[in-house]
């Protein structure tokens, strides 16, 4: 063979599609499903639900905008739309079959790599003349909590799965997936409370981010705990009790277990190959190259466990396994959107990352209420726009965008912040009356 691919989720299947594609011998090693975390336990699903509250969120809104409207929430349809037009009950045949008209060679197994070039899967070894790719993705860190171990407890992947929803629901951890999955079952009725261990929620992004979610959550009726730790938890059979680090105790009927995600690298068989088999993530270096012969893509890098990422890091790959040339990887303008509602998206830079860096910094804020469209949109219109330049440059190095568009008004700055366009262009930029991107002209000025 010339390429073998282990692990075929996002970023594997990428990588191992393009790769037959372009007329390579390539194995691609699945133990579980082609498609991997995204499709049928990840972002698909998971939007599905939020779409699903978001339309029960705007339904909410009618009084007073557009005459009454009864709302009763019913998870059946979104159980439904996540089994049948997301996952196909959890089966990847469309996918296989992806892959292999694609002329690709598919294994179902746990593939171990046993030398430089050699993966053996059950009792079979290929060897891969070219080199290996490995995209082995990432799994749900379980906290070491006494007590938690031997409890139903659930990960993302219990939730997605979840016919029916619990009454109260407790969230360890306030990062994107507890707080994606809290906002949403809120909506649904369900009695929420996160728990979360630093001192805001959505730590890693600016502190406006984190206040504006904690509003929105609370609105919902979600209870947000911060700065505490869980650090006992048992289950009666019926429901699940968490002792916090204050001395408080916090009761519900399901547990989410949302702190965060480990690389998958156990078993793998890296010292074979001259990597560290202790190591968290799989370092590279801008062509994706782990070692020799070796390239790693998606979450197993370590460089942000998102789709778009794993999607980005396998084009470099693949480039590179080709000898095609083009770009080496550049990750100084990494887009994330947290899907709450208001989506809150961010690109590059958060303040205190570019003050860390040493960056002349300067913040431009603008807020969505204070807008024109934000003023017309009404209920729902919480949001915020926050740019951080570099004085001496005058380029924008980082931005976040929250609002009912987020995610969509994080396009401009994601290219701003990527292209490095001067602030004097953004600033004499005409951005369309009255649309929520237009805050961003606000906050240009601010600067
Ligand atoms: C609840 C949730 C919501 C998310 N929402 C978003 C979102 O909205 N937007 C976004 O950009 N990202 C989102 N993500 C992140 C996104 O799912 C991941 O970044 C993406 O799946 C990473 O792709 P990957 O290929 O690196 O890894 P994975 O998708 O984890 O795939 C790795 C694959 O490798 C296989 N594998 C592992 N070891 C072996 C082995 N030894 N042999 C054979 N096969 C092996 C696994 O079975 C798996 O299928 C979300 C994640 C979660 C959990
Ligand atoms: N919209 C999206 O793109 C999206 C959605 C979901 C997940 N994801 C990806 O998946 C990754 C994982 O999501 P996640 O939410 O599990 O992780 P995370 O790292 O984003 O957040 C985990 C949170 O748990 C807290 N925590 C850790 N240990 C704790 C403990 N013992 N008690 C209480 N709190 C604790 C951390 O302080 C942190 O705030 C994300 O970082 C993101 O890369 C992306």
């Amino acid at each position: 063979m010339d390429v073998v691919v282990v692990g075929l989720g996002v970023g594997g299947e990428e990588a191992a599609g393009r790769l037959a594609e372009a007329g390579l011998n390539v194995v691609g090693v699945e133990h579980t499903l082609v498609g991997g975390e995204c499709p049928y336990w990840g972002c698909i699903p998971t939007k599905m639900m939020i779409r699903a509250g978001n339309a029960l969120a705007e339904a909410r809104r009618i009084p007073g905008l557009a005459g009454n409207a009864q709302v009763q929430p019913d998870w059946a349809p979104v159980a439904r739309r996540i089994r049948d037009e997301a996952t196909d009950t959890w089966d990847d045949k469309v996918a296989v079959d992806r892959f292999t008209a694609k002329g690709g060679h598919f294994v179902r197994g746990r593939a171990a790599i046993v030398g430089p070039g050699r993966v053996r899967v059950n009792d079979q070894e290929w060897t891969a003349s070219r080199g290996i790719v490995i995209a082995t993705g990432t799994t749900a860190v379980i906290p070491p909590i006494d007590g938690l171990a031997g409890t139903p407890y659930w990960t993302n992947r219990e939730a997605v799965e979840a016919e029916t929803l619990p009454a109260t629901l407790l969230v360890l951890g306030g990062g994107a997936i507890g707080l994606e999955l809290s906002h949403v079952m809120a909506r649904f009725g369900v009695q929420v409370t996160v728990i979360e261990g630093s001192a805001r929620v959505l730590s890693m992004e600016e502190p406006e981010s984190s206040a504006t979610a904690t509003a929105a959550l609370a609105a919902d009726g979600v209870k947000i705990l911060t700065g505490v730790r869980a650090q006992r938890v048992s289950h009666s059979g019926a429901s699940f009790t968490v002792v916090l680090s204050d001395g408080s105790t916090v009761t519900g009927e399901r547990l989410l277990v949302a702190t965060g995600r480990a690389a998958r690298l156990d078993g793998l068989g890296l010292d074979t190959i001259g990597l560290d088999p202790a190591a968290r993530f799989l370092g590279t270096d801008d062509r994706m190259r782990a070692a020799d012969k070796v390239w790693a893509v998606g979450d197993v890098t370590g460089n942000g466990a998102f789709t778009h990422m794993a999607m980005y890091e396998a084009d470099v790959a693949v480039r590179d396994i080709l000898g095609q040339g083009g770009p080496a990887a550049d990750f100084h303008a990494k887009p994330r959107v947290t899907f709450i509602d208001p989506e809150i998206g961010a690109v590059g830079y958060t303040e205190k990352q570019a003050r860390d860096a040493g960056v002349d910094v300067q913040v431009g804020y603008s807020s969505l209420p204070s807008s024109s469209r934000g003023f017309i949109h009404g209920p729902g219109n919480e949001g915020f726009i926050k740019v951080i330049a570099d004085r001496g440059r005058g380029v924008l190095v980082g931005a976040t965008s929250a609002g009912p568009s987020g995610g969509e008004m994080l396009g401009a700055l994601a290219v701003a912040v990527k292209a490095e366009v001067p602030v004097a262009t953004l600033k004499a930029t005409i951005w369309a009356y009255p649309t929520f991107h237009r805050a961003i002209g606000d906050a240009l000025r601010s600067l």
